[in-house]
């Protein structure tokens, strides 16, 4: 863009001869996908001017420059520069390309591309009246790409939405970016009584947000949700009759501001568990002007300022994102509210193309140098767009029920563990381990008892204990007392603990089970899916066998009625001649008649011999065949062929089919 003359590599040299774009349009194996970059050239509408070209398109990838008059001087900004220089894109619409064309070389592929997920951007970018605003929304009578865009969206759900199960929604926001602002278009056509008539000071800017969750959001921008094509571009033309724009002596309705049109699809699959959403970016930018040649002033002087300025940062984003070493370069996304809301399409998530809108004259040649310039740069900015789908539903929830699973059957896993622990402690703290098996309680009870009493006999007998220091009866008792309370404590945890284990374990095999059913029910699944497959192939063999029996079948009976038809006129024919009704011509007649009538109920048994005149077949003997078939023995055949006509004899026998006798 020119900003006084300077380019957007801040730079007033160029050097090069040839400027080849260099890298194709394709996704590399990192999912990386080069900006697309397109050429429009605008046919030259002033009748002084059309002798005076100093672009044209060479082919349908090639824009040149003949610089015919190389005199210093001669043109406008480009002085010295070498004799021809060509740009290759990866197209270039001539002069007389139609808003069709356009539309299906730029919009099909990318409303593919919007539909399978992919976040979309067009961009146009040039001077001021090289016809951006002409391309993206056009005259009514002539409709540019976003007109067409609504109603496209609308007619491929229709084709798509194949079942109850699937559903779409498509809501759109309009902005624009005016004086560095972003204003709400939308918005401002729903509650006009906010602005009349706009002025900065009444108008309610908004804010940009980027967050790792939402990316690059517009907060409080209007959203509205629409369910055709008429209300869609209802709304585009809402907000565009709120945009700004001022007459200047490049262009009598110039734009004042970008405008960013964005569309959202959401695609929510039911019966998958999916869902698929995904922005597409129209962008009308502000055209960027020399301020010598628009004669802008006041209020006009200053939105061109800001135009080129913000275009300026738009051009340092793409030098940036350029640069050899990208790891390193600081990519000055925030410079502009442009390059901000812009982020995704340039160098993001995102496949974008980019429209160059050129003027062809002489007069405008420095102005279309520096847009190309601008495109070859642009040309080479990979971005990484990706499949905006979320996972299966279905599997997350298994993933989710299976991590559940495994979580519990660690926390079980934990409390065996520390019950185990606990055993070991017991049995360390000399307590006899628990078993399971009462008996052995029963056993050490018993042995208690006996110890209690052969302490009580030595007591009554007044005796004291060998090597033991003499302790009074009650203490004694009170221990034993208390060692017996013990015991029973020690087999009531037990028993509890048992208990536990056993509705451990049991939990333990439901788990296990659980888990096997669910593999088990994705075999089942799996297996279902591969017959499903495969009778599906069958079926479609079958149907392409039984397509050709039938064609078959159609051909021979189109034969047979042919045949028909022409016995049935020599028979007629030959019924004319005879006289009277009662003939073997007429009883024929009435024979085809029948075969034609009900050809399945031909019985060949009631049938017997029947005669149909038909097509001379004579051998080269010139006599009449026989077919090895008895000879027509009445006078009928005779007077036939005295009359010029050949005799085809049918005889049915009761195994065969008709066979004929010439
Ligand atoms: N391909 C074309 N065929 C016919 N007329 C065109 C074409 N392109 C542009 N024009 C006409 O040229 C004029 C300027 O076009 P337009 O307003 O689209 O330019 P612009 O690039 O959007 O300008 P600005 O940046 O000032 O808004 C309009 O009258 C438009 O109808």
């Amino acid at each position: 863009m020119m900003v006084d003359g300077t380019n957007v590599n801040g730079s007033s040299k160029e050097v090069s001869a040839e400027e080849d774009c260099g890298a194709d349009e394709s996704t590399d194996s990192r999912g990386n996908n080069n900006v697309k970059v397109m050429v429009r050239l605008k046919p030259i509408d002033a009748p002084e001017k059309q002798y005076n070209v100093a672009v044209v398109a060479l082919d349908e990838s090639t824009v040149e420059f003949p610089n015919n008059d190389t005199s210093p001087g001669s043109t406008n900004g480009v002085q010295g520069e070498s004799p021809s220089r060509s740009f290759h894109f990866d197209y270039v619409f001539g002069t007389n390309s139609t808003q069709d064309d356009v539309y299906d070389f730029v919009a099909e592929e990318m409303l593919d591309q919007f539909f399978t997920g992919y976040n979309s951007t067009i961009l146009a970018y040039g001077q001021t009246g090289s016809g951006k605003s002409y391309t993206m929304f056009g005259p009514i009578d002539n409709r540019g790409l976003i007109p067409r865009i609504c109603h496209e969206i609308f007619e491929r759900i229709g084709l798509l939405k194949s079942s109850a199960d699937i559903e779409y929604v498509v809501s759109v926001s309009f902005l624009e970016i005016y004086l560095e602002k972003v204003y709400d278009l939308l918005g401002e056509s729903i509650n006009k009584s906010a602005s009349p008539k706009k002025t900065s000071e009444k108008r309610t800017s908004l804010t940009i947000h980027e967050s790792s969750t939402f990316g690059v959001y517009v907060q409080s921008a209007t959203v509205i949700s629409v369910s055709d094509g008429d209300e869609l571009l209802h709304c585009i033309h809402l907000g565009e009759s709120q945009r700004c724009k001022s007459s200047t002596d490049m262009n009598f309705e110039s734009s004042r501001s970008h405008a960013i049109v964005k569309i959202n699809l959401l695609k929510r699959d039911n019966l998958e568990g999916s869902i698929q959403k995904s922005d597409l970016f129209l962008v009308d930018l502000a055209g960027s002007e020399k301020v010598s040649k628009t004669n802008a002033v006041g209020a006009t002087l200053e939105e061109a300022k800001k135009i080129n300025l913000s275009l300026s940062s738009l051009g340092n984003v793409i030098n940036a994102l350029t640069q050899k070493d990208k790891k390193r370069t600081h990519i000055p996304y925030r410079d502009s509210q442009l390059t901000r809301l812009l982020r995704d399409s340039l160098g993001g998530n995102s496949k974008t193309t980019l429209i160059l809108n050129c003027a062809c004259d002489k007069s405008n040649e420095a102005e279309t140098l520096t847009t190309l310039r601008f495109g070859s740069r642009a040309k080479q900015i990979e971005n990484k767009a990706i499949v905006n789908r979320s996972d299966l539903f279905l599997k997350k929830k298994l993933e989710r029920q299976i991590a559940l699973l495994e979580k519990r059957e660690q926390e079980y896993q934990n409390r065996i563990t520390l019950l185990e622990h606990e055993v070991l402690a017991l049995r360390a703290n000399n307590i006899r381990a628990p078993s399971p098996d009462t008996e052995d309680i029963e056993t050490e009870n018993t042995k208690l008892k006996a110890q209690m009493d052969s302490l009580k006999s030595i007591l009554s007998s007044g005796g004291s204990l060998e090597g033991e220091q003499h302790i009074s009866t009650d203490d004694l008792l009170s221990k034993l007392m208390e060692k017996c309370e013990l015991v029973v404590d020690l087999q009531a945890r037990l028993d509890d603990q048992l208990d536990k284990e056993t509705a451990l374990k049991r939990m333990m095999d439901d788990l296990r089970l659980l888990e096997a059913q669910v593999i088990e029910k994705n075999h089942d699944l799996a297996e279902q899916l591969a017959i499903l497959q495969l009778d599906n192939l069958n079926l479609t063999n079958e149907n392409v066998t039984l397509s050709k029996d039938i064609a078959t079948v159609h051909r021979i009976l189109k034969t047979r009625a042919e045949r028909i038809q022409v016995l049935e006129s020599t028979v007629r024919e030959l019924s004319d001649i005879r006289l009277g009704n009662e003939s073997p011509l007429s009883a024929a007649f009435e024979a085809i008649k029948e075969v034609n009538e009900v050809p399945s109920a031909l019985s060949p048994t009631s049938l017997g011999w029947w005669g149909v005149f038909g097509p001379s077949r004579r051998s080269s003997t010139g006599s009449l065949h026989s077919g090895g078939l008895a000879k027509i023995p009445s006078n009928e055949a005779r007077r036939s062929r005295k009359a010029g006509f050949n005799l085809n004899v049918l005889k049915v026998s009761s195994s065969e089919e008709p066979e004929t006798i010439d």
